[in-house]
């Protein structure tokens, strides 16, 4: 691969203005330093690309495009921006993945991160905290490199570092640079975004031909924004499969609609949405979106019954309404069960599943929100989805000294659905469990374990074991983004009693405890069935 330097710049005698001028000298220094360092030469970027180690890609147009209404919503490209040249420090206080991360939630369809230091006091650091922080949603922004590109080796560090395209501005590059950084990055799978400024240079964009072309109000020689730029460029992407983006000056909502009259689809918003006061209203304001709306659940509290025994136990614990059945699997545990007793309980609910179940009920009914939202609440939204359609499930519930080996084995014999883990377990295990599962904490756990908590991938929900004098405890769990099963541990918990804990800490479930635990041989179904219809009533209008 060749190495421009400042000398052999390919757009060298383009007449090019004066701050892309200094900005490019100085990012062909950096390149070339960042080149000599051991580590981080051509030969290791090439390396580390082929032992696989760039994280997963998405496609950054079928992103952009699956979130445009046409002459109503845009995509929106979010734009994390410390400083810039032309307006010095803007939010010198930014930190990059808790602002990747609002975005994210507030409906970005793609995060652009300024990854130049001198000028944006921006790096490709931030660039890997944002994507690091919205990893986990389930339908995440793409992330673009917003960067100064000028040599192969920069797209090859953006997919590194986690992008999923890059920028490339047609002012900066001579034609066959240009064409040649375009199918560069379409060799490691990122659709680059082609900034232009007037209308030869949207004529070499649509000549590549670049399918995402973002046209910038902002003059580079002088800085002067005009909003009508994007306008007079409009006409020349009609009827392409080209998905056109206004870039720079967008201050509301105003802005936006008259660009989406125009059939642009997306904006890409910087410094507005930085000094922004609220950065999700704003976002909701670009985008056209109501004010206010917050986590939509389906309003419901679900309640697990442990220590189930027989199947016939099992079906009359069903029968009253809980949706989770747990099974002690673990020796030395009162009421354990054998893998062969947990097998037949198993087999017992799948035969009733039917009579408790929905199955006439479309999905999209119980699949509330397709946008962006956390990682636990969409979990806790497919589960919630699940149990409409095949409730009671299965909880194995093991203790510390069971191994990974084991629980896998256990989950195949006895078919379990859910598995429930002591507070000691490693945190990877459950990226091995094929079954959703629950981590057990006590309601003293430290600040630490409250934050491995709240930590994406080390379980799907939280059961909080809670005395009844310390539920304060409990309240201060419920505030964290985690669906949360309560367990007031040595309290008889009454219906009324039930209903005032509910209300208060708006769990995901009530473990039922004390008058309906299963101890011995008998369940009394009406007791059960009475606690049920009390966490019913007090968990109406719940965010899960
Ligand atoms: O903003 C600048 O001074 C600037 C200078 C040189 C190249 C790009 C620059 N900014 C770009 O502006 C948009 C975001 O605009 P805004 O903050 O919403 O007005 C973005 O494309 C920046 O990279």
């Amino acid at each position: 691969m060749a190495t421009p330097t400042a000398a052999s710049a390919p757009t060298a005698g383009k007449g090019l203005p004066t701050i892309l001028e200094k900005i490019q000298a100085q990012r062909l220094v950096d390149i070339a330093q960042s080149k000599r360092t051991p580590g981080t030469t051509p030969t290791d970027l090439t390396t580390l690309l082929s032992l696989n180690l760039a994280p997963p890609l998405i496609p950054v147009l079928s992103r952009m495009r699956s979130s445009i209404t046409p002459g109503k919503t845009p995509a929106l490209m979010a734009e994390i921006k410390r400083a810039s040249p032309s307006k010095g420090d803007i939010a010198l206080d930014a930190n990059a993945a808790s602002q990747a991360l609002t975005y994210a939630l507030g409906g970005a369809s793609v995060i652009s991160v300024l990854t130049e230091p001198t000028w944006f006091k921006g790096s490709l650091l931030d660039m890997r905290l944002a994507r690091q922080a919205i990893d986990g949603l389930p339908n995440r922004p793409a992330i673009l490199r917003k960067e100064f590109i000028l040599d192969e080796y920069q797209i090859q560090e953006a997919r590194l570092h986690g992008a999923d395209t890059i920028l490339l501005i047609v002012a900066m590059l001579s034609p066959a640079r240009l064409s040649a950084l375009y199918h560069f990055s379409l060799s490691l799978g990122m659709e680059p975004l082609v900034e232009v400024n007037n209308a030869t240079e949207m004529s070499l964009a649509l000549s590549l031909p670049a399918k995402l072309i973002g046209v910038n109000n902002r003059n580079l020689h002088d800085f002067n924004v005009d909003m009508g730029t994007t306008t007079r460029l409009a006409d020349m992407v009609k009827g392409k499969d080209v998905t056109l983006c206004a870039l720079s000056g967008i201050m509301g909502r105003g802005d936006v609609e008259k660009y989406l009259e125009e059939g642009v689809g997306a904006v890409l918003v910087g410094e507005s949405l930085m000094r922004a006061k609220d950065t999700t209203a704003f976002i909701r304001e670009l985008l056209g979106l109501e004010q206010g709306l917050g986590r939509t659940g389906l309003g419901l509290c679900r309640v697990k019954v442990d220590g189930v025994v027989t199947p016939e136990q099992a079906v009359k614990v069903a029968e009253a309404g809980a949706e989770l059945v747990g099974v002690h699997l673990s020796f030395g545990k009162k009421n354990r069960v054998s893998v062969k007793q947990a097998s037949a309980i198993s087999l017992a609910l799948r035969k009733v599943r039917s009579r408790f179940s929905d199955t006439s009920r479309p999905p999209s009914a119980t699949t509330v929100s397709l946008g962006n939202e956390s990682w636990f609440q969409a979990q806790a939204r497919r589960l919630s989805a699940s149990l409409t359609i095949c409730s009671p499930l299965l909880v194995g519930i093991f203790d510390g000294d069971t191994t990974l080996e084991e629980i896998i084995r256990t989950v195949h014999l006895a078919q379990l659905d859910i598995v429930q883990l002591p507070p000691s377990a490693p945190l990877h295990y459950s990226s091995h469990i094929p079954v959703y599962t629950i981590r057990t904490l006590q309601g003293t756990s430290n600040t630490l374990s409250l934050s491995l908590a709240q930590t994406p991938g080390y379980h799907h929900l939280v059961l909080l074991e809670c005395e009844a004098e310390n539920s304060d405890a409990a309240k201060s769990v419920s505030e964290l983004d985690v669906p949360l099963i309560l367990s007031i541990v040595g309290e008889t918990l009454t219906a009324d009693k039930v209903q005032e804990v509910v209300e208060v800490v708006r769990p995901w479930a009530v473990c039922a405890s004390g008058n309906v635990e299963i101890d011995g041989g008998s369940v009394d179904g009406e007791l059960v069935g009475s606690f049920v219809q009390a966490v019913k009533a007090a968990g109406e209008g719940s965010p899960w």
